[in-house]
């Protein structure tokens, strides 16, 4: 069963709020999202639902092809990026970049 929804560390809130972040990189575990789908955005550390978001692709991605593009869309210079993902993961390749849209907050 998969889910319609998605956590994400409270301090990313204001950057999805305001439309500054608008992908996120996981991994296989959160590969079942899908483009078109409505998801509800929750706080990872008290569950505090803050907005909904429309997915808007779903595409592989390896660690080393991370980018400044990337970067971008995550609000964060690339080295901010690569040690977010490795503090989070460890060390990972496969990864999978979802896009997103705000839908209601
Ligand atoms: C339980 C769990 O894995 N939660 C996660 C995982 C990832 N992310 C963010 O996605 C981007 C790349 O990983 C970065 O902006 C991360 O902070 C997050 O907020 N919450």
């Amino acid at each position: 069963m998969t889910s319609n929804k998605i956590t994400f560390f409270q301090r990313f809130e204001k950057d999805i709020l305001s439309g500054a972040k608008t992908i996120t990189l996981r991994d296989d575990s959160e590969s079942h999202f899908k483009a078109g789908q409505g998801v509800s955005v929750s706080t990872y550390e008290t569950d505090r639902w803050f907005c909904d978001v429309m997915i808007d692709s779903v595409e592989r991605i390896k660690f080393d092809e991370l980018n400044l593009i990337h970067a971008e869309q995550e609000n964060m210079t690339l080295p901010e990026l690569k040690t977010v993902i490795t503090d989070i993961y460890g060390e990972i390749e496969n990864l999978w970049m979802i896009s997103f849209h705000l839908v209601r907050s």
